[in-house]
């Protein structure tokens, strides 16, 4: 199976590291595409022969082919790529906000498979949600999520409207945590801690929150109220957060994200 992926930036990168680390296939059969010049001369000085920085015939023996670009690059790359595309081709886009319809109308192919996952892929933590087209059979959508669960856990949907969605919370999601770990850690140097020290304090507290989120039955509400002894300190902070809406104010930020999403589509 020769697998082309195009793009080799955040993403991209990560599905070549992660499928080769995995032994889902070999260097001779991982194809890229890349349309930085000097990015493809590094990729084939790091052994990776088959690194294009053109499209051309050798596309027609590509199986699958993982759409690592961003939306915005969409339709230039399918004006260059068209017509090396068969009806053969399987497609894995992982584009935010491009649905299957759109890109059936730029390629001669329906197999078409949308998924959206995050960037803790690079460390095989990734969450990543997905769709397909009617004409991908189970063999082929079997196959590509063997691949993408090399970078973590999947979820399938048959609704490809839950795509934008997957995108507002997991996609984006990482983003949001980084936000919040970024406001703690500057706190805790407004507090008096070094830079090393409010890391120290923040991270661990993440590791260890969403640890033991993840380990038990309980909600998040629930562990709220265990972390909070009456009249103590968090629920000082907590209902502070409250007062300031901060809930309604994070929802606000996600339904932005889904908006863009859907915009991205148009
Ligand atoms: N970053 C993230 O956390 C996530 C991203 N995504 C999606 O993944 C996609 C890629 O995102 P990301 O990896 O962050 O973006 P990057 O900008 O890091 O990577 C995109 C790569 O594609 C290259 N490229 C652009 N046009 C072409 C073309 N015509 N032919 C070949 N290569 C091309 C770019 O080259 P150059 O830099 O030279 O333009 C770049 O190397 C996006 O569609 C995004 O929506 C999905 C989930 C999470
Ligand atoms: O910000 C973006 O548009 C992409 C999609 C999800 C994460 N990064």
């Amino acid at each position: 199976m020769n697998i082309l992926i195009v793009g080799a930036g955040n993403m991209g990168s990560i599905y070549i590291t992660s499928f080769l680390n995995n032994h889902l296939l070999t260097k001779e059969q991982l194809y890229i595409l890349e349309h930085s010049e000097q990015k493809t001369t590094d990729l084939q000085q790091a052994g990776y022969r088959n690194a294009y920085h053109q499209p051309g015939e050798w596309i027609k023996s590509m199986d699958l082919i993982f759409l690592a670009i961003k939306p915005q690059d969409a339709e230039e790359f399918f004006n260059t790529i068209r017509a090396y595309l068969t009806p053969a081709h399987l497609l894995i886009s992982i584009m935010a906000g491009i649905s299957i319809d759109k890109i059936k109308r730029w390629v001669p192919t329906t197999k078409i498979i949308r998924a959206m996952p995050n960037l803790p892929a690079q460390i095989g933590m990734g969450m990543t949600g997905f769709t397909a087209a009617a004409s991908v059979d189970k063999k082929e959508l079997f196959i590509v999520q063997n691949l993408i669960n090399t970078t973590g856990k999947s979820l399938y949907f048959e609704d490809e409207e839950k795509l934008n969605a997957v995108t507002a919370i997991s996609g984006s999601g990482p983003a949001y945590v980084f936000y919040f770990m970024q406001a703690m850690m500057d706190t805790a140097q407004q507090m008096g801690f070094s830079q090393s020290e409010a890391e120290l304090l923040v991270e661990q507290t993440f590791m260890g929150a969403v640890h033991l989120e993840n380990r038990s039955q309980a909600s998040c509400n629930e562990w709220i109220k265990r972390v909070s002894s009456k009249g103590g300190t968090t629920e000082a902070a907590i209902t502070r957060f409250g007062r300031l809406t901060l809930d309604k104010h994070i929802q606000e930020g996600l339904k932005q994200a889904l908006q863009r999403s859907i915009e991205l589509g148009k």
